[in-house]
């Protein structure tokens, strides 16, 4: 999509590299860090490991840094080669590379144009050389640094104008019986003006062994020429000259539509000087920990946290959700969102190329590497499909003649025309478009999908199993109900619960400390937090535990008063939790939490989309269910301990696509297990970005329904494209064996084809 190649390849072997791509044609570009950000450019795991050092070695410049990194298998290179969007150059492609030795592994992403080669260190120069002599232009890194910034190389457009004349006056004497050799002048002027560039890729192609568009349309109006359909020929090459243009216009509104989303951020930044003054600085060369200045309206260019004023902040460029967000001293901001009517300061917390933005575009890139199992289906198709449409023309065009004396020219042509149709072009593009504008557009709605798989199974989803604290509810629960037993002291026993809890971050504990806010604290000696039950330490040399019935069954006995009060705040929808000492209970503290709206109406949502919810929750049976009925959701587990929650949803995937939706806590086996994992609030937290199949960037529920009907919406564009893209070429083919196609409609039905397919995917981007 972005045209990059990423080439591992030994260290100061990029300058081979890049000589192969060019003498394949191609002008290969070292890939820029907006596009692929230098500080987060060492994903997957291979390279993890050596991300310190892809950073470090010698005697690489600083450009080619951008687009190489060294891996444990050799250098890693990302080059950009225009010309390569279509499965059978990449079969060309792979062809030379896999039969050089320094080469290690080849991955193609055919929407970005970009090859990534893995080669040994001083390699890339013959890497680059093998491209070249393909006809490809390789393209690492410019100086500017930036991919998207370097326009295509303008062809002029008379020559194709002029072409365009010639053909029409071909056609024009051919009508009018003017004689044949004028016709053929006109035509071979119009071959000649606009087809060249044809005619030498299609060479290039042959001389390989490959039959890539261009050869076949070298064959095909060749063919014709010989056979002395002049306008025709002439015709065919201009229209196909035309077409190519626009589809390459339509394709690159899919490529930049991820580009557009990093144009959000701009390119400065207001910041602090040491001696206090503000000067405009490029926001790349932000150092970490500097003060930048924000004023009202302006876009915020980094990732930080504010140190001075007040304001609010439209956060939709990350999270979709575009009412503002109150900020103030200590919050979190990100670049590319925009700040509202009051100006503040802030101080970076990331790089430009390491911000939530950049990490969101990074990771939709990355997506469409992981190919969808449609995508791989139409590979395999197209790539049997070409050569057995050629075999068939060969035999058109052979055996009738042969066989049954029937004419040499009548059948020569059909062969030709069934050229025109066997290139898979359509077909092969219309999977990668589809799943990069669905993908852009979950983007957009701050619905971050790490694959194009996700994005393809979420409409098979049928259960979605929901986690309660911070999923369901707002997290944030408030203390209700204080009960402290006459055999302690009412000052004491809150003492002791507030020193216990406010050791604990659980949203629970902190309620309790919230409000004992004023209460002394005891020193905590062994505190410990038991996942799933409560908190313990000891005080003052006596062991005290915090935390739900089942921890204070462990610790102490627990009398049927006791169970009973318990039984009756559990019936609100209230959590209790236990203090307790190794005899006794000491008191009750009770919390409530409260529903957000957005989650009772995303599980009415996912209802209409036939998705069974389940809660899985850590809390007890009770206030599970009394919360599950405040939602609307089919069916409440209480209790559930990690691995409870992993059982639960293990059995789920044996039924049916099974989702988990979670804050990622006691979650996280649940999460990895689940189909497809979901991860709430991903703003700002990497973990939750790079762990998850599916990150939302609030905690807006809503936002699984929203995807699911992306996902559906997809997946219908994508069987209507592949079947289109097919059924198309069905049809010319089947019109041209009856002897009703031209060699000209098969040009229009091969690029109407393509344009309709590309034009269908980008509906996605629009909606
Ligand atoms: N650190 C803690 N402090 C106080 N109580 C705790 C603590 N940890 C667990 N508990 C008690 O154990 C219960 C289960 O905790 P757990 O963290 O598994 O789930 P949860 O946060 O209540 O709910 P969910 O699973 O929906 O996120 C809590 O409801 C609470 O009563
Ligand atoms: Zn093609």
């Amino acid at each position: 999509m972005q045209r990059v190649l990423t080439v591992t390849h030994s260290p100061q072997a990029l300058e081979p590299v890049l000589q192969a791509v060019r003498s394949l044609g191609f002008d290969p570009e070292l890939a820029d860090k907006v596009t692929r950000p230098a500080g987060i450019s060492c994903s997957g795991s291979k390279a993890e490991s050596a991300c310190g050092s892809c950073c470090a070695p010698a005697a690489v410049t600083s450009g080619e840094l951008q687009a190489q990194q060294l891996t444990a298998d050799g250098v890693r290179t990302s080059i950009r080669i225009r010309q390569m969007d279509c499965p059978v150059e990449e079969g060309m492609i792979r062809k030379k590379l896999d039969g050089m030795s320094a080469v290690k592994e080849l991955d193609f992403n055919l929407m970005q144009r970009v090859l990534t080669v893995v080669h040994a260190p001083g390699t890339l120069e013959p890497v680059l050389a093998a491209i070249r002599s393909l006809g490809f232009e390789p393209e690492l890194s410019d100086s500017s640094g930036r991919h998207a910034a370097t326009e295509e190389k303008k062809n002029p457009w008379w020559p194709l104008a002029l072409a365009g004349v010639a053909a029409a006056a071909a056609e024009a004497m051919h009508w009018t019986g003017m004689p044949e050799w004028l016709e053929a002048v006109l035509a071979l002027a119009a071959v000649g003006a606009c087809g060249l560039s044809t005619y030498k890729k299609g060479w290039i192609a042959l001389r390989n062994g490959n039959l890539n568009i261009n050869a076949l349309m070298s064959i095909a109006v060749t063919g014709a020429l010989a056979l002395g359909q002049w306008p025709e020929a002439a015709m065919v090459m201009v229209l196909f000259t035309i077409a190519e243009l626009i589809e390459a216009k339509s394709l690159d509104r899919a490529r930049n539509a991820i580009g557009s989303l990093m144009t959000l951020t701009p390119e400065t930044a207001t910041i602090q000087q040491p001696d206090g003054s503000w000067t405009v600085a490029d926001a790349r060369s932000v150092p970490l920990d500097s003060v930048v200045r924000v004023k009202p309206g302006e876009r915020i260019a980094l990732d930080g946290r504010v140190v001075r004023g007040r304001t609010s902040i439209n956060q939709a460029p990350i999270t979709g959700e575009s009412l503002p967000i109150e900020k103030g001293e200590g919050d979190p901001v990100f670049a590319g969102t925009v700040n509202g009517s009051g100006g503040f300061e802030y101080r970076v917390t990331a790089a430009a190329g390491n911000t939530t933005l950049a990490r969101i575009i990074h990771a939709v890139e990355e997506a469409q590497g992981a190919k969808a199992s449609s995508q791989r289906f139409v590979d395999r198709f197209a790539q049997v499909y070409t050569p057995v449409v050629f075999a068939i023309a060969v035999a058109v065009a052979i055996l009738p003649p042969l066989m049954a004396g029937e004419s040499w020219h009548e059948w020569v042509y059909k062969a030709l025309v069934m050229l025109v149709i066997a290139c898979p072009c359509a077909l092969v593009i219309s999977t990668p478009v589809t799943i990069v504008s669905g993908l852009t557009a979950a983007a957009r709605r701050g619905i971050l999908i790490k694959g194009g798989i996700y994005l393809e199974e979420g409409r098979k989803l049928k259960w979605l199993a929901l986690d309660k604290t911070g999923t369901l509810t707002h997290g944030k629960p408030v203390q209700t109900d204080v009960i402290i037993y006459t055999w302690v002291a009412e000052d004491e026993g809150r003492r002791l619960a507030a020193s216990l809890a406010g050791y604990s971050d659980h949203p629970v504990s902190q309620a309790v400390t919230a409000a004992l806010e004023g209460s002394q604290r005891y020193d905590v000696e062994r505190f410990e937090a038991l996942p799933g039950r409560g908190v313990r330490g000891v005080i003052n040399d006596r062991t005290y535990s915090l935390g739900n019935l089942r921890l204070a069954e462990e610790t102490s006995s627990c009398p049927e008063t006791v169970r009973a009060t318990l039984r009756e705040l559990e019936s609100a929808g209230k959590t209790v939790i236990l203090l307790c000492d190794s005899h006794q209970v000491l008191g009750l503290f009770a919390v409530a939490d409260t529903v957000k709206e957005s989650s009772r109406e995303a599980v009415s949502q996912l209802h209409g989309l036939d998705v069974r919810t389940l809660m899985l929750t850590g809390d007890n049976s009770s206030t599970a269910q009394a919360i599950a009925v405040q939602v609307g959701i089919d069916e409440a587990r209480g209790n559930q301990l990690p691995e409870d929650k992993l059982r639960a949803i293990e059995t789920l995937t044996a039924q049916g696509t099974t989702g988990m939706v979670g804050d990622g806590i006691n979650d996280a086996p649940a999460l990895a297990r689940a189909d497809i994992g979901f991860a709430m609030g991903a703003m700002g937290t990497d973990t939750a970005i790079e762990t998850a199949d599916v990150a939302l960037m609030d905690d807006d529920l809503r936002k699984i329904p929203a995807f699911v009907r992306l996902s559906k919406q997809t997946y219908s564009i994508l069987v209507q494209n592949i079947v289109m893209a097919i059924g198309i070429k069905a049809i010319f083919l089947a019109l041209t064996i009856a002897g009703m196609g031209t060699m000209w409609m098969a040009v229009f039905a091969d690029v109407g084809a393509s344009l309709l397919v590309v034009a269908n995917g980008l509906r996605l981007l629009r909606k």
